[in-house]
């Protein structure tokens, strides 16, 4: 069953174009991770996806409605990116508050126990650590047992256990059945998480794929020299030149570089450095 999609949606601010023609399908189960640079159109998709926003054009349905309905948004949890906790609550209060509005509700002890913050519970959330709130924050999204939650970059500012135990509360919500749309700019976050990757890069959705295609995708290097006359070389998947200087993409810098020896052509100031996943994305995707 699909729980959400768009279809061909833009979405402008004034000149900005935010998304450009997005088509995308959200089916129930799994973690669809999105990712891609500062900037490409992340937030702006969940904003639409969650009816926080309306497209210039296009569809976006959630539960097959609207998602400005309150009916297909009662099914929803949403961690935005930046959320405010009001601070003088302590944080059983505030998920208390927040649970209120659910028809049935997790038991606030049971969730601040799953998110591994039970310990936080009679803290008022305005003395908590920039982690602590996120944690909370990220936990508010499941207290009203959603079918589908979207997380806006969980785990920013946390440290590695904190950022580990939230992975393991939210995996283990998605083997129970729960659907999941987070966005990230890192791989390794999406690889811990979701089975599927969305790569968006200015507006536009570039890959959507498992995530053994995209870190195979992502493995793309530049290398850079100065040659008078380069041979084709096998593995290369894009020809740069600027400046006098000749820019190879490819998956494997290691092979090239041998392949360059092998070749027995003068060259000098060799430089290989890892694209940026927006640059392979646009290099694979020849936009
Ligand atoms: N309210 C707004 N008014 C004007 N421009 C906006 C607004 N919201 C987003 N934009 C612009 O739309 C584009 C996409 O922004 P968006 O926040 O969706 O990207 P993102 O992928 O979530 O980025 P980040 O990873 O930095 O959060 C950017 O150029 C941004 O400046």
């Amino acid at each position: 069953m699909l729980l959400a999609r768009t279809v061909d949606v833009t979405r402008r601010y004034g000149d900005t174009v935010a998304l450009d023609g997005v088509t995308l399908d959200i089916p129930e189960g799994g973690v669809v991770g999105m990712l891609g640079p500062n900037g490409a159109g992340k937030s702006t998709l969940i904003n639409l996806l969650v009816g926080l926003r309306r497209p210039t054009s296009g569809t976006v349905e959630l539960f097959g409605r609207d998602p400005r309905d309150p009916a297909s948004r009662q099914r929803i949890g949403v961690t935005p990116q930046e959320t405010g906790l009001p601070g003088t609550l302590r944080v059983h209060e505030c998920v208390a508050f927040v649970a209120a509005h659910h028809p049935d509700p997790v038991p606030p002890a049971e969730l601040l126990e799953r998110f591994g913050i039970a310990d936080l519970a009679r803290r008022q959330t305005g003395g908590l650590s920039g982690g602590q709130r996120r944690r909370l924050a990220v936990a508010l999204a499941f207290v009203g047992r959603p079918r589908l939650v979207f997380l806006d970059e969980p785990t920013t500012g946390l440290d590695v256990q904190a950022r580990r135990a939230l992975w393991d509360a939210v995996g283990d919500f998605a083997k129970q059945g729960g659907t999941v749309v987070l966005t990230s700019h890192y791989l390794e976050e999406i690889e811990a998480l979701a089975d599927r990757v969305v790569v968006i890069g200015r507006g536009r959705v570039l890959a959507d794929d498992t995530v053994d295609a995209i870190r195979g995708m992502v493995g793309i290097h530049r290398v850079t020299l100065t040659a008078t006359d380069l041979p084709t070389l096998p593995n290369v998947v894009s020809v740069e030149q600027s400046e006098g200087r000749t820019s190879l993409l490819t998956p494997d810098a290691d092979q090239l570089v041998r392949d360059l020896v092998h070749a027995g052509v003068p060259f000098h100031g060799l430089q290989v450095q890892p694209t940026t996943l927006e640059e392979a994305f646009l290099t694979l995707t020849g936009r």
